[in-house]
């Protein structure tokens, strides 16, 4: 699904009108859907719209309106002057019969039934102080379930930041798309559940408007997704390569290797230095292991270009050894997953590590950070206060490197040099567990193998672990994750309508 920038919705309102939709007709609808949505919680009680002065109040109006006119007790209280609302919210407020209370915390008090919150939606642009500060800051101390009208008041749709304070809201109706502000956190924690409304806006103002994000979800990649093939066989499904830390490190490379292989790949190798082979290959039965030492037998191990998708980084420990191997690795033909120890050996030469990749030509590289390894690799992104987000942050930082950037959280965001970005929202709490993060990277090179393309390699892996996570619940450590992946699995092919064959059965 499209994720709307506020920009992009405001263009998805004039691209409306310029086919015919009326702005007021819009509102109504928008209104409707608000209105609709408190009716299911009132049983009975009363509610309090707290609309501003520009459109997302005139969607207030709408609402106070309906409910009204549906029997229920309605007050209104304005913030700002009446005098400001301008064209359809004026209208709506002309066609509100009630009356208008200028809004102060006191009037709003311990509000005994539903709160409407209509305060600012998309047309918020600086941080909010004084009266409106004051309002929200009731909202939320009044005891009473807020819906918010499009975004919670205070949160950029676009960022998903606070701007100075914002709406807790149980419930938001927003219109026609989701923005990225109601995915991204802390936006997300703000929203409550979500509706998304259909206020006749048509679909097809998506085509001219091109929208770059979009939430992660199977159908963004599931058209190239590696589904078995009956005729197929095991090197058609990749071979993933792990390098290994030494004797007391290699753990992280043993969870992303069985990441690769639950994932999919046909064949999974550790590269090991000779100290931790005995080790390793005593720890492992479907994980093949190889003696590996340093940037030049890593060379030649990848010179064999069936080894033709790699992890480097976890458990690698930081430094010249590190930074050579990666450079040994961006030189191979095989596609790159760049994680943890990896990235951190780089802090200080990120410029090297950006222009090995810039010669790579089309050759994937996946690098995924956690946000402290984001901030020592992508120092100058984090100090330019004008790459707000970590959408934008994770954007600039694919434009900067030249790869797929996966920032990892609660709310990973996959960016591709292009532009195109993902936003998950299906991670649990639990997942943040040690070696969580090795386990993602082999998945990655596992579909990576698979001959998945990286940009969505990156997003479904990042689905598929969320999901792997939810399904075995609470009390997860990352070795499980690689074996919840099978259930996934067989929803997502049933869901794609490509269920594995089974033997055919003979009567
Ligand atoms: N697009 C669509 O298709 C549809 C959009 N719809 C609705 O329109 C909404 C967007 O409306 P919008 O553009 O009028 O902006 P909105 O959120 O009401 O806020 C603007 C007002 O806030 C003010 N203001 C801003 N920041 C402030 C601050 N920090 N502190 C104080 N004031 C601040 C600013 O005033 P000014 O800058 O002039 O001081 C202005 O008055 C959208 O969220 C949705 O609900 C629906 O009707 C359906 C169709
Ligand atoms: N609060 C959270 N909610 C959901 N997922 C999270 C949260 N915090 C971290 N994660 C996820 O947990 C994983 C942790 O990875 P990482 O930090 O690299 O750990 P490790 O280095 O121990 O493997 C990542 O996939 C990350 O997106
Ligand atoms: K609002």
């Amino acid at each position: 699904m499209e994720l709307l920038t506020t920009v992009e919705m405001g263009e998805a309102d004039r691209l409306a009108g310029a086919r015919g939709a009326a702005g007021a007709d819009l509102m109504e609808s928008a209104g409707l859907a608000v209105a609709d949505r408190v009716v299911a919680m009132l049983q009975g009680r009363p509610v309090t719209v707290v609309a501003g002065t520009g459109n997302n109040g005139g969607d207030g109006f709408v609402a106070a309106r309906l409910l009204q006119s549906r029997g229920h007790a309605v007050r209104l209280l304005l913030v700002g002057d009446r005098g400001k609302l301008k064209g359809d919210a004026a209208a709506a407020a002309g066609r509100w019969q009630g009356p208008v209370e200028a809004a102060t915390p006191e009037r709003l008090g311990n509000t005994p039934g539903v709160i409407v919150d209509a305060l600012f939606g998309a047309g918020l642009d600086r941080p909010v102080e004084g009266l409106p500060r004051a309002m929200i800051e009731a909202m939320n101390a009044s005891g009473a379930p807020v819906v918010a009208v499009d975004l919670p008041s205070g949160i950029n749709g676009t960022t998903g930041t606070v701007m100075g304070a914002a709406v807790e809201a149980v419930h938001t109706v927003t219109f026609f798309r989701l923005k990225p502000g109601h995915v991204l956190l802390p936006g997300r924690l703000h929203c409550g559940d979500l509706t998304v409304a259909d206020i006749g806006i048509p679909a097809d103002v998506l085509a001219e408007i091109k929208p770059r994000a979009f939430l992660n979800r199977p159908a963004l990649w599931s058209g190239v997704f590696p589904v078995p093939k009956p005729e197929g066989h095991k090197y058609g499904r990749g071979h993933a390569v792990v390098v290994s830390g030494g004797l007391s490190f290699g753990g992280a490379a043993r969870l992303a290797a069985r990441g690769a292989l639950r994932a999919g790949a046909g064949l999974a190798t550790l590269a090991t230095p000779r100290e931790a082979l005995a080790v390793q290959a005593a720890a492992n039965l479907a994980i093949m292991v190889r003696p590996v030492d340093g940037a030049e037998e890593l060379r030649g191990f990848l010179s064999d270009t069936r080894h033709n998708a790699m992890v480097l980084g976890p458990g690698g420990g930081v430094g010249a050894p590190m930074r050579a191997q990666v450079l040994a690795a961006l030189a191979s033909e095989a596609a790159v997953v760049l994680d943890a120890d990896a990235l951190t050996s780089f802090a200080d030469s990120a410029d090297d590590l950006f222009s090995a990749i810039g010669k790579r030509a089309g050759r994937a590289v996946i690098l995924t950070p956690h946000s402290g390894e984001f901030d020592r690799l992508f120092k100058e992104i984090k100090k330019n206060l004008k790459v707000i987000g970590k959408l934008d942050q994770a954007r600039a930082a694919a434009r900067l490197s030249g790869a797929v950037v996966l920032f990892k959280g609660a709310d990973t965001v996959v960016a591709a040099p292009d532009g195109r970005t993902s936003i998950a929202d299906n991670a649990p709490p639990y997942l943040a567990t040690a070696g969580a993060g090795d386990v993602l990277a082999g998945m990655i090179a596992g579909l990576l193998a698979q001959h998945m393309p990286a940009f969505e390699a990156a997003s479904a892996a990042v689905w598929l672990h969320g999901e792997a996570a939810a399904a075995f619940g609470p009390g997860l450590i990352s070795e499980d994750l690689p074996d919840a992946l099978p259930a996934v699995y067989r929803r997502l092919f049933a869901a794609l309508g490509a269920a594995s064959p089974g033997p055919r059965k003979t009567l």
